[in-house]
């Protein structure tokens, strides 16, 4: 797989439940436009690699970055620490501190740990995403 370019969109259903994903690409120069994605989505899905321990400093100040944003506020944040099949990864108590979680206080946060390799916790994930569709409000 290859970085995403941009972005992609897509949509998957659970049940009778559709949901529309923005895929948005991580590489510096495609930040500046995460903002506007993000605006009037029923929620924020933060992926960041559990087993890249360099760039986790760079992933809490571009998340705490993005989260100062007034046309943002109060959308709830899923960080997703991925790639846990790798023997590196940080524990999700040694992500959630690293990412400077605890300190966000104005909207609902939630992490859970992935492997996208091995399907691990990505029906979490969903079932989390259709809790917080705009449907279900
Ligand atoms: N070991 C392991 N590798 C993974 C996992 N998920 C993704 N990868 C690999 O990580 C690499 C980067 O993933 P991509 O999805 O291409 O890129 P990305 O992380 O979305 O990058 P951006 O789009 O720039 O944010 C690819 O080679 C994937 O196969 C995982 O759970 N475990
Ligand atoms: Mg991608």
């Amino acid at each position: 797989m290859i970085p995403t370019v941009g972005f992609n969109m897509r949509k998957v259903t659970k049940g009778n439940v559709t949901i529309k994903l923005w895929d948005l690409g991580g590489q510096r120069r495609f930040r500046t436009m995460w903002e506007r994605y993000c605006r009037g989505v029923s929620a924020i899905l933060y992926v960041v690699d559990a087993a890249d321990r360099d760039s986790v400093p760079i992933a809490k100040s571009e998340l705490h970055d993005l989260l100062t944003k007034q046309s943002l506020a109060g959308i709830p944040l899923l960080v997703l620490g991925n790639k846990i099949d790798k023997s590196e990864a940080l524990s999700k108590q040694a992500l959630v501190d690293q990412l400077g979680l605890e300190l966000i206080k104005d909207r609902e946060v939630c992490c859970y740990m992935i492997s996208c390799k091995d399907s691990v916790n990505i029906d979490v994930v969903i079932d989390w995403l259709i809790k917080h569709s705009r449907t279900a409000k």
